[in-house]
């Protein structure tokens, strides 16, 4: 790209038409957050970058160009706080404050979501999350990367949209490709002011249509002195019409060219409102850095000139807004590579991308890309990114975690009715929602978060459950959704999860293997959960053998390494507690019907060790019992995550109790029909297990009656020692 986006005219040479649309522009500086190489010290270019786009006073101060300083004393950035009044539900709104505390609506005075008003801005819509919030009002300020890492549907992208809205649309340009007669294989790029692009494109039109005309009845007053020769001298009537039909295919061919000087223009920002977002995630290679396409004739004027088969890519498209990519480390490492060059110089050549392709032999000139990149994704996406990448986003901008749930505020569940408020205008079509429906989906936030005094935050299945519920609503041409919808909808819009594990339930009834109050020996009831809102039940046998060779853990299936982990914690308390040798047994375990997923194996622990203790002393376990819980290699039961799906799953099993870690009682946000079908037992360590899921009384001295003397819990500061203190002597 020539450095200079004058446009006095379309490139020197490349065209012989000046259109009067193309009047010179400043020349724009490049404004890309990084300049130079890899090596360079990001610091440095930090503050560098900020003097070349010559940003007023107040951005000198270097805590300004320091990201990792969130604040300086002259900071004019916005923050959360700053826009308190714009993020909270319209004041509009009445809310009785003196009720809120107690108010499922946080004291919101509205008979239904249509009251609520719904702020503008995206970023004044997006609910929790403030941490990143900040970043990305601060990151637009300053045009910084930002690398978002966290669950789905938790706002990355919404973030990501929100930054665009923020960014500066004066800044946007058009960029055209023209044609090069000296190399037609390196088409010249001019960017213009947004809006202008087109002009120069009708200017161009204009000119060749006026050029075609001028020919055209050039051409047609030839044909006619032809015609009018050949009908006074009728002999040379076939040559006549010989020679009209060359200047006609003359004509034709000089006419073609006239339109090939008409430029491409591969970026039009003329009806853009806002900086421009593109969305890279998934994308292959020609989509997010440019291609040229294939022509099959590509000689003897039938051919495409080469810069009208350009086709810019995602970084390209995003040039002056957001490029936003989804799970970048499933880009590929070339991809990668040439996606960080394209930071690093603000600029990339488009080249068609596959080499059996004629498009592989153009390249243009350099096509801006000076876009804000935001890189989204899970932990995962963050250890398999190119090390390179990362350091460029990192030392060019922000790195964040999202939170998955928030505190259960008042003020915060005002922003949950507002969130269905949103969601129903942005549907367009969903009936608002009354009063009680919002209420209980504000209870459904809170069951999900699996957290005391939380709310989830992830709003994109909420969000599901929004519009299956205003579909009901709609489906019967109601005015305003309803509880009953809401509560209609959480049965319709069951994950594949939660299906598959009502069938699991359904089929252990057709093999009647249901629970039983039973006691069964070495085998114990485990939960656990599918997805992210499916709990299951999943039995656990153990078996203890004379070992063949030194003692080991055999665990059958894909879940060796789980076994092995929760055998050496309960092996612990085993050596302590009683004089059984386990490296003269084998330890056979065998997780019933489950496959690697869904279990994980500290949440598991207990259920393992109860079962090892069943097996080794010979005492049957009550099979209407389920449990989770994590153990320590001390005794102490550790919480463990998604416990109210977990016991949903145990009550839908039959299961008369369940027991759950104690410090996990906080958090279950069961439903009322599984609260009356299960007792729920938390308990602190592993003694308080045995004594409920056992069947029987141990034998005086052994195992299990030993381990009675654990009290309390290591987590319970007031009990630490109590497991260890008191505790007999095996001998
Ligand atoms: N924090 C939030 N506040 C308000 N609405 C939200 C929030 N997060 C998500 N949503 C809603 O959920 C939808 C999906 O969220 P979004 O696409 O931003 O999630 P994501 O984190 O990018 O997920 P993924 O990684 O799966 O793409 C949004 O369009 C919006 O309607």
């Amino acid at each position: 790209m020539s450095n200079d986006t004058n446009v006095d005219g379309p490139p020197e040479d490349a065209t012989e038409v000046a259109p009067e649309a193309e009047q010179p522009q400043e020349e724009q500086p490049q404004e890309h957050p990084g300049e130079r190489s890899l090596e360079d010290d990001p610091e440095d270019d930090r503050s560098e970058n900020v003097d070349e786009r010559g940003e007023s006073a107040d951005d000198d101060d270097p805590a300004d160009d320091d990201p990792s300083t969130d604040e300086s004393p002259d900071d004019d950035i916005e923050t959360v706080e700053d826009l308190g009044s714009e993020v909270d539900v319209d004041p509009g709104v009445e809310i009785d404050d003196e009720h809120a505390a107690d108010d499922l609506l946080g004291g919101l005075k509205i008979d239904s979501t249509d009251d609520i008003e719904v702020p503008d801005r995206l970023v004044d819509q997006v609910i929790g999350q403030d941490e990143a919030r900040d970043i990305i009002i601060k990151a637009a300020k300053q045009r910084r990367h930002v690398m978002m890492i966290g669950s789905p549907g938790t706002g990355k992208s919404m973030l990501a949209k929100a930054m665009s809205q923020l960014l500066p649309q004066e800044d946007l340009q058009d960029v055209l490709v023209y044609h090069n007669p000296d190399d037609g294989n390196a088409p010249k790029v001019r960017t213009v002011p947004a809006g202008k692009g087109e002009q120069i494109i009708d200017a161009h039109k204009e000119e060749a249509r006026k050029r075609n005309q001028m020919r055209s009845i050039l051409m047609w007053i030839i044909i006619a002195i032809i015609i009018g020769y050949t009908i006074i001298s009728p002999a040379s009537i076939l040559l006549g019409i010989i020679a009209a039909g060359i200047i006609w295919l003359i004509f034709r061919y000089t006419s073609r060219g006239t339109d090939a000087m008409v430029p491409n223009m591969i970026v039009d920002n003329g009806d853009q409102r806002q900086a421009p977002f593109e969305d890279a995630t998934g994308a292959h290679a020609g989509a997010l850095l440019g291609d040229v396409r294939h022509d099959p004739f590509q000689s003897g004027g039938m051919e495409t000139p080469s810069h009208d088969r350009v086709e810019p890519g995602s970084i390209h498209k995003s040039n002056k807004g957001v490029l936003f990519v989804d799970e970048i480390n499933t880009l590929d490492i070339r991809t990668q590579q040439k996606l960080m060059t394209a930071i690093q110089e603000g600029e990339f050549s488009i080249t068609g991308q596959s080499e059996r392709s004629s498009g592989a032999m153009v390249q243009t000139e350099p096509v801006p890309c000076d876009f804000v990149m935001i890189a989204a994704g899970n932990l995962d996406a963050m250890e398999n990114m190119h090390p390179a990448l990362r350091n460029r986003v990192k030392g060019y901008g922000y790195e964040v975690y999202m939170d998955d749930t928030i505190e259960d505020t008042p003020e915060m569940r005002r922003k949950y009715a507002r969130f269905i408020a949103q969601e129903v205008e942005r549907d367009g079509r969903l009936p608002h929602f009354e009063r009680d429906a919002v209420e209980e989906l504000i209870l459904e936030a809170k069951r999900r978060a699996g957290r005391k005094n939380h709310l989830t935050l992830h709003f994109r299945s909420l969000g599901g459950l929004v519009r299956v519920a205003g579909d009901i609503a709609r489906a019967e041409d109601r005015e305003h959704t309803t509880r009953d919808d809401v509560l209609q909808a959480k049965q319709r819009s069951r994950s594949i999860e939660q299906q598959l594990a009502d069938d699991y339930i359904e089929r252990r009834k057709d093999y009647e293997l249901q629970v039983t109050k039973d006691g069964v020996e070495g085998r114990v009831n485990g939960l656990a959960v599918m997805g992210e809102d499916s709990g299951i039940m999943l039995p656990v046998m153990a078996e203890i053998a004379p070992a063949q060779g030194g003692g080991q853990v055999i665990a059958t299936g894909k879940l060796q390494e789980m076994a092995e982990e929760s055998v050496q914690n309960v092996s612990a308390i085993i050596k302590k507690f009683s004089d059984v040798d386990l490296s003269e047994k084998d330890i056979h375990i065998q997780f019933v019907q489950a496959g690697q997923q869904g279990v994980d194996g500290d949440s598991a622990s207990i259920t393992v060790a109860t079962a090892v203790i069943s097996a080794l002393e010979d005492i049957p376990v009550d099979q209407s019992v389920a449990m989770t819980g994590s153990l320590s290699v001390r005794g102490d039961v550790l919480p463990v995550g998604g416990v109210t799906h977990k016991i949903e799953a145990a009550a839908k099993a039959g299961c008369d109790k369940v027991i759950i870690p104690a410090a996990n009682e906080q958090d279950v946000m069961i439903e009322d029909e599984y609260d009356e079908m299960v007792e729920i037992i938390p308990c602190s360590n592993i003694s308080e297990v045995l004594e409920v899921a056992l069947k029987g009384e141990p034998k005086k001295d052994s195992l299990v009656d030993r381990l009675k003397s654990i009290t309390g819990s290591a987590l319970d500061s007031s009990a630490v020692g109590s497991t260890s203190g008191s505790n007999p002597s095996p001998q």
